[in-house]
């Protein structure tokens, strides 16, 4: 429940980054030493990644003396099976398909299926294991990928699409494949590199990774590591359009700016200023406040299609029109009819939607009850709310919790009136 209205002021803390916490959590499979994550967030994405490598034969611990420090180890792999009932509650599951087959010559991961936001096939994480010398299968619902007698392979790899999971994938399997892999065309998100610096740690041998060409010389076997997860860029992102939509001014700690790439030239364009600062970075709108601004979605370093949904809320604050095109998934615009039930003003034409901004003449928001359906719309409809008229009751929120560490805390700290009805 959200009462808008209220200008964001204070200091925000960034969390460890959801898209990188769990490849690196399906990485702890890799090694039978011990691997300490530090800053690991508090999310549900982070409890089923963490129950579903338990299942595979990882022991996790939380350790003293910061949040978020914990200790994996896997002694052994106690299956190789990746069942249904722990995949289907969450798409990166399909990143122990990498490490199960490069640790245990063998994995059956049960197929994770579309989502919300498109159908989001696999066809390149399987076709590049065929090209490191896996023979896959598909049955049942499930990928069964075995390792040729001797291991797997180095191969060349070619993505036809800059996927980040494939990449991460890839990275995983080849990591002590025999002999050397290149990834051509692979995804250049910085979440690849933090990856890419913790396998390195675990002794592996890559280069490239941040590009769109990693090379990975195979090592005979990885060992233990401490690292610490990334900061989450699209929390930051989001953090940074909840000041803007609420005319506020947010100190954003821990959160990296050069982490947002050509978005941040795109908030610019916006109206948002930024300034750096010893930890972090401040944000607030310029004086001619928010101007209308198109944006289209492309990988890394482009906009980021998880930032889509919520320049859309900040765009209907915004004076002049906004043409935003999303290129990435087929299905990402369910914000769109629970944005207009608080009176944004957008059509949608293909996959573009246009937004009418009404910025000059004060918000147009007004708070409605509306419905979360799947991560980043949630999230946008908050924005939304905490600019609109009145009261907006967001139901279905636990999306959000899958990749919003203490997300009322944190606002209610910077003046939102904003409170989780049990
Ligand atoms: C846990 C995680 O890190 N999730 C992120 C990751 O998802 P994810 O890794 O699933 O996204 P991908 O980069 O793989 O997908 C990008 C595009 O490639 C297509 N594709 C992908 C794989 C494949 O085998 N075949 C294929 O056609 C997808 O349908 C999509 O259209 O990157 C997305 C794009 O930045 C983000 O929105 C997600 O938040
Ligand atoms: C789409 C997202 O996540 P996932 O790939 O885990 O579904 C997201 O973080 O916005």
């Amino acid at each position: 429940m959200i009462t808008g209205g209220r200008k964001l002021e204070g200091t925000l803390a960034i969390s460890g980054a959801k898209n990188a916490a769990l490849p690196l959590i399906a990485a702890t499979l890799l090694t039978g030493d011990t691997l300490e994550l530090r800053n690991v967030p508090e999310l549900a994405d982070v409890v089923s990644m963490m129950r579903l490598v338990q299942r595979l034969g990882v022991a996790s611990t939380y350790l003293p003396g910061e949040p978020g420090r914990v200790a994996f180890h896997c002694q052994e792999l106690l299956s190789t099976t990746a069942p249904y009932d722990l995949v289907r509650k969450m798409r990166a599951s399909v990143l122990v398909l990498g490490p199960l087959l490069a640790r245990g010559g063998e994995a059956i991961v049960s197929m994770p299926g579309g989502c919300a936001i498109g159908t989001r096939p696999i066809d390149l994480h399987l076709s590049g294991m065929e090209r490191l010398g896996a023979i896959i299968e598909l049955s049942q619902g499930y990928v069964t990928a075995r390792a040729p007698a001797g291991g797997l392979k180095g191969a060349r790899i070619e993505l036809t699409q800059p996927s980040v999971g494939a990449t991460e994938n890839l990275l995983m399997a080849a990591a002590t494949a025999k002999g050397t892999t290149t990834i051509i065309g692979a995804a250049r998100e910085p979440e690849i590199v933090d990856l890419a610096l913790l396998l390195s740690s675990m002794g592996a041998a890559i280069e490239g990774a941040g590009t769109s060409t990693i090379t990975i010389e195979g090592v005979a076997q990885l060992h233990g590591a401490v690292h610490s997860i990334m900061p989450d860029r699209i929390e930051a992102g989001t953090y940074v359009m909840a000041a803007g939509i609420t005319g506020g001014r947010l100190h954003i700690t821990g959160g990296d700016l050069g982490l947002l790439g050509g978005a941040r030239e795109k908030l610019e364009e916006a109206g948002l200023q930024f300034t750096d600062t010893a930890d972090g970075f401040a944000v607030s709108v310029a004086s001619e406040g928010l101007r209308g601004t198109d944006v289209m979605t492309r990988p890394y370093p482009g906009f980021p299609t998880d930032l889509q949904a919520q320049f859309m809320a900040l765009m209907c604050n915004a004076e002049g029109a906004s043409m935003i095109t999303e290129t990435i998934f087929e299905n990402r615009f369910m914000h769109v009819p629970e944005l207009a039930r608080m009176g944004a003003q957008i059509t949608i034409h293909g996959g573009s939607a246009l937004v009418r901004g009404q910025g000059a003449r004060g918000t147009t928001l007004r708070g409605a009850p509306v419905m979360a359906t799947d991560l980043r719309a949630s999230v946008s409809l908050v924005l939304a709310a905490l600019a609109a008229e009145g009261e907006t009751e967001i139901n279905r929120i636990y999306h959000l919790d899958r990749g919003y560490e203490h997300l009322e805390q944190k606002l209610q700290a910077v003046g939102a009136c904003v409170e989780r009805i049990p």
